[in-house]
């Protein structure tokens, strides 16, 4: 697809984004932009206002301002070059249990306007290791090969942009290392990739830049390392760290506080 941006230009840009549910403010003022290439990450409490904010980037909900332009294109003119220049990994729960991966991935082609010949079908699952699973029903699979079935289809259409909400929660370490792999893979493949996390492991393995997030607000943004350096002498920092050497989660805690969040 012919966009209106440039190698250089971001493929997300989110600027002064409000997202409200009746009185209550979940998302103040967020901006934040994805190049092409990059994996960028919200990090937040529970409550902070990250899935609210992937959201609206997704069109799942109207913010009340703000402005989202995706690979150039702005959802209040062009929504419909907006969805498609999008994947979303979708939860495993979206999908039906009964029908077959092959019949999965032929749906979600077919909704996309993609052509896929049985061949086509047989090399996307040699891709992600379910060339012996093609006629397995979606719920049989394990909660692993679900996840990759989920991803392969968020990039059927080959979007530059590709969103992920926790998408390793509940894997264990070998998929768990595996996921991040695939999705370094679609970032050195040119998609800008936006996730949710809860795992710092997991923003400092893969993200290559981050927000933290806490009541709606974006409080800092830059890479993993950026941030640890430029909080890690802070005393709210210094008492959060437990081991000597200040990590991201303790910059976390120290910025957002160690209360548990209601
Ligand atoms: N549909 C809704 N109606 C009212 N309040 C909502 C709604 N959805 C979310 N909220 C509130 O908005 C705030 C932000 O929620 P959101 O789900 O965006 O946070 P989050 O950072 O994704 O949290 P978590 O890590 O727990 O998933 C929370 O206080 C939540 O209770």
């Amino acid at each position: 697809m012919n966009t209106p941006t440039s190698q250089y230009q971001p493929v997300l840009r989110v600027e002064n984004l409000d997202v409200r549910y009746g009185s209550f403010q979940a998302v103040k003022n967020v901006s934040f932009y994805v190049h092409p290439g990059e994996i960028f990450g919200l990090l937040g409490p529970n409550g902070a206002g990250k899935t609210s904010t992937l959201s609206a980037v997704e069109g799942l909900l109207k913010p009340d301002s703000g402005t989202i332009r995706v690979a150039g294109y702005d959802y209040r003119k062009q929504p419909l070059h907006v969805r498609a220049s999008m994947g979303v990994q979708l939860q495993s729960t979206s999908f039906q249990p009964e029908l077959t991966v092959s019949e999965i991935i032929q749906l979600y082609a077919g909704i996309y306007g993609i052509p896929l010949t049985p061949e086509k079908i047989v090399a996307i699952l040699a891709g992600i290791k379910l060339e012996d699973s093609a006629n397995k029903r979606f719920g049989q699979l394990s909660g692993g090969q679900q996840q990759r079935v989920s991803l392969v289809i968020a990039t059927i259409h080959h979007p530059p942009l590709v969103l992920m909400d926790e998408p390793t929660t509940g894997l264990d370490p070998q998929s768990r290392r595996q996921l991040w792999e695939r999705i370094e893979s679609m970032r050195d493949k040119g998609h800008a990739i936006l996730l949710t996390t809860h795992s710092m492991e997991e923003a400092e393995s893969v993200c290559d830049r981050i927000a933290i997030i806490d009541h709606g607000q974006i409080i800092t943004t830059d890479s993993p390392q950026a941030i640890i350096d430029s909080n890690r002498d802070k005393p709210e920092v210094i008492r959060a760290s437990r081991r000597g050497k200040i990590t991201l989660e303790d910059v976390f805690i120290g910025l957002t506080g160690a209360a548990v969040r209601s």
